[in-house]
């Protein structure tokens, strides 16, 4: 698991340990960890041209320390300092230590930062606000012409630490040497996208960090349950799932293939007569009944452990009987895509006792949570969003995206590190419902089986995007569109790389 803690928590943790610390030593520590991983990545320190880009703060005086450091190794260390502020103490370290500073406003430094080995990014880290100034967004740019390696510290600069939020420019680093803890900004896009590698460098925060805000886990962190010899088909989960309609058949083939392809020991699907016959045809493993838009619609399908409701329902008053029947149950609830319009003018049928999943994209979850929320505010301020959401609908949201989020009140945030591009297609999602609706019905609790399915999920866009595995596995970096069933097909191939 990676722990991200939001900026205020990072600041109050530092206070406390700087406290116990003689002056300058967790800056030392910063710097020294800095310094040692741009070491690693230069092929020689001694004679390598290192450039450093300094704000005003500290972040600038953590890259002028670890600028010292790595002109004392030999390297030829130059520094542009952005604005008149600086931090004094460090820039007395870097000219003892041979580094001198260049004229940060002319071609000089630009041509500098394209022409060095590695530059070090130390424009802002978490005191970073708003769109850069200049001449930062002028350095920001410039970076993206540098030939050598770019080393971000602490955070890069651009992206807002606390949330992933970019606007306007920001560095696109090849590395970011992160302190103490991650930053949410740092696991979420499209801040995520700018960090490149991320290392960690322990400052001896630890003992001073409350609970974490964000975590992000590792395939190694996902249980999924395993059938036991003993288990038949009742015992590892029954998922109903409610959709389709005579106009619109394809979400529901998807969402059942999700859910059969997800481990459910049996899969109930239950819709009008044309998406039940073609389910027949296309999934013989699902057993497909014809329902009517009533009350008792749940019963009629037989015992299930969870449900899914929602995909290509339509939102007219008979998608909203069949919504409102399905939540009415006592039992875990996913409601996705039409079903989220209709929850969207009936909020009160979130009033329940058993666990209800959301897996709305930034539009839905707008509509949602109404008047004065815009698709364009959610895209923008995800997680602030997830957690309104979880918190203001009582229910386990699971937010579609770029970085896909997944929030329940009162708990760390929990970020999804898989995916890839190609998986912005129709019907992706239909696949991300009926899988972890089959996790649900296995018996995970809800925010561990929204976790497991947005996991497998993006993993199998993955692997389907990148073809079959070479020798070395498969290669991600040669991805080709895939379509939704290309998911499906591809989710066991995901299953099977989780312990
Ligand atoms: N505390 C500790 O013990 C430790 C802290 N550590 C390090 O300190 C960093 C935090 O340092 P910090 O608090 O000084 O803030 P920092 O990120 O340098 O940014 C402030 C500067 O940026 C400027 N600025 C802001 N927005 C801007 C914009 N949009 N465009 C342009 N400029 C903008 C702002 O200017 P101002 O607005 O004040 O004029 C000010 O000059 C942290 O990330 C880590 O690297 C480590 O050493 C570990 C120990
Ligand atoms: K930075």
């Amino acid at each position: 698991m990676r722990y991200a803690h939001e900026v205020g928590k990072v600041r109050a943790a530092e206070q406390a340990l700087m406290a116990r610390l003689p002056e300058g030593a967790l800056m030392q520590r910063a710097a020294a960890g800095l310094a040692s991983t741009c070491a690693r990545l230069l092929p020689r320190v001694y004679g390598a041209r290192v450039v450093l880009l300094v704000g005003g703060g500290d972040n600038g005086g953590d890259a002028l320390y670890a600028g010292a450091r790595l002109a004392r190794r030999g390297a030829v260390v130059e520094a542009v300092l952005a604005g008149s502020k600086v931090h004094g103490p460090g820039l007395e370290a870097l000219r003892s230590a041979g580094g001198r500073v260049l004229d940060g406003s002319g071609q000089n430094a630009e041509r500098a930062v394209e022409t060095a080995d590695l530059v070090i990014d130390g424009l802002t880290g978490i005191g970073g606000t708003g769109a850069l100034r200049e001449p930062h967004a002028s350095l920001a740019r410039c970076t993206e012409y540098a030939e050598g390696v770019v080393v971000a510290c602490d955070v890069p600069s651009g992206v807002d630490a606390g949330s992933g939020r970019v606007d306007g420019v920001a560095v696109r680093a090849d590395v970011t040497v992160t302190f103490g803890t991650y930053k949410p900004g740092l696991l979420i896009d499209p801040g995520a996208a700018h960090c490149g590698v991320v290392e960690l460098v322990d400052i001896g925060l630890g003992a001073d960090l409350p609970d974490p805000d964000v975590v992000a886990p590792w395939a190694e962190d996902l249980r999924v349950p395993r059938p036991a010899p003993e288990s038949d088909k009742y015992r590892r989960g029954v998922v109903g799932i409610v959709a389709g309609g005579e106009r619109y058949t394809g979400a529901a083939m998807l969402c059942v293939g999700g859910a059969v392809r997800g481990g459910a020991g049996m899969v109930r699907f239950a819709s009008s007569p044309h998406p039940v016959e073609l389910v027949r045809q296309r999934w013989p493993e699902a057993v497909a009944t014809v329902i009517e838009p009533a009350p008792d619609a749940p019963a009629k399908v037989g015992r299930v452990q969870a449900w899914v409701v929602g995909p290509g329902l339509g939102t007219d008053r008979k998608a909203e009987t069949l919504v409102e029947a399905v939540l009415r149950t006592d039992l875990p609830v996913l409601v996705d895509a039409d079903g989220l319009t209709v929850l969207a003018r009936r909020r009160d049928l979130l009033r329940r006792d058993a666990p209800t999943v959301l897996t709305p994209h930034a539009g839905e979850l707008a509509r949602l949570l109404g008047p004065g929320t815009t698709r364009e505010l959610i895209e923008a301020r995800r997680l602030e969003h997830v957690r309104r959401a979880a918190a203001e609908l009582s229910a386990t949201v699971l937010l579609k995206g770029s970085t896909t989020l997944v929030a329940e009140e009162d708990r760390p945030v929990r970020v999804n590190p898989t995916g890839t591009s190609w998986l912005a297609t129709a019907g992706t999602g239909d696949v991300l419902s009926g899988l972890a609706g089959a996790l649900l019905a296995a018996g995970m609790p809800a925010i561990d089986a929204a976790t497991a399915a947005a996991y497998l999920h993006g993993l199998a866009a993955r692997l389907a995007a990148a073809g079959p595995p070479g020798p070395d596995g498969p290669d991600l970096g040669r991805q080709a569109p895939i379509s939704a069933l290309d998911v499906v097909t591809a989710l066991p191939e995901a299953f099977r790389t989780l312990g």
